[in-house]
């Protein structure tokens, strides 16, 4: 079953096109990772995806519901873990948990239970009391997917989920991010080339608002000619061959 599809979407602010006429199809359960230079219309794709601006023109459905004109359900099966991480510095661990639980209508009780449970799924229990703005980089990114996935989304949307992270920091959050796929779609946006070819099913790289190519990294390698994704990525994102 499809999980996002995505049919010209388009979006612009006054005469620049940040996103020209997206058609992508991403399967339910299904890990897909956008990459693009900077400028390149992911965040801008992700937040029309999330309902927090409106397309120019086109429509995504995600798990069958219109980004367009059904916004309010598609805000309740998604969650976001965005490149700013969101966690509330002055709070402890688990009240930015438990708060972002009660935001989603848990109960106070609900809440204590899923921030337990996601305390000990996150590996943050022994820091739990902790104002969050002590954490770590590494910490903080780790929280914030925490509280992205407490409301048991169906859809998840990694904005750079692993930037200005050490080597040993984003392994960790590798293996998190591979523990959580098949059970939810996810869409990750990266600078790395590695951590999309380590991670995704399926990667599409975006250049100047348009999705050049869509596929894993060996279809990505043979539809390019490219000896590797680092190839494949120059080539499709070079300005002057593109336009040429
Ligand atoms: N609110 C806005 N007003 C005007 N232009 C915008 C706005 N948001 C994005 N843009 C422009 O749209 C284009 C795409 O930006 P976007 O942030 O989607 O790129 P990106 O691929 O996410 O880049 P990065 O990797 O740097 O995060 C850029 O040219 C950007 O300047």
């Amino acid at each position: 079953m499809t999980g996002i599809a995505i049919e010209g979407l388009t979006k612009r602010f006054r005469e620049r096109t940040a996103v020209d006429d997206l058609h992508l199809s991403i399967g339910e359960g299904e890990l897909f990772a956008l990459l693009g230079q900077n400028g390149a219309g992911k965040t801008t794709t992700i937040r029309m995806l999330c309902g927090l601006c409106a397309p120019t023109s086109g429509d995504a459905r995600l798990n069958g519901r219109s980004i367009v004109r059904e916004t309010g359900a598609v805000k309740e099966m998604i969650n976001v873990s965005p490149q700013e991480t969101a966690v509330a510095p002055k709070l402890s661990v688990r009240e930015n948990l438990v708060f972002m639980a009660q935001l989603y209508g848990a109960s106070q009780a609900q809440a204590n239970e899923r921030a337990d449970e996601m305390l000990a799924a996150f590996s943050l229990a022994d820091r739990a009391q902790e104002k969050t703005k002590a954490l770590s980089g590494g910490m903080q990114r780790r929280l914030s997917i925490a509280m992205a996935l407490i409301s048991e989304p169906r859809i998840l949307f990694l904005d750079e989920p692993t930037l200005g992270l050490d080597v040993r920091a984003r392994r960790d959050l590798w293996k998190l991010i591979e523990g959580l796929k098949g059970k939810i779609t996810i869409v990750l946006t990266t600078h790395y080339l590695e951590e999309a070819a380590a991670l995704a099913d399926r990667i599409g790289i975006m250049h100047e608002g348009r999705m050049r190519v869509v596929g894993t990294v060996e279809e990505i390698e043979r539809q390019t000619g490219a000896a590797t994704l680092e190839e494949a990525f120059l080539q499709l994102t070079d300005t002057e061959e593109v336009s040429a």
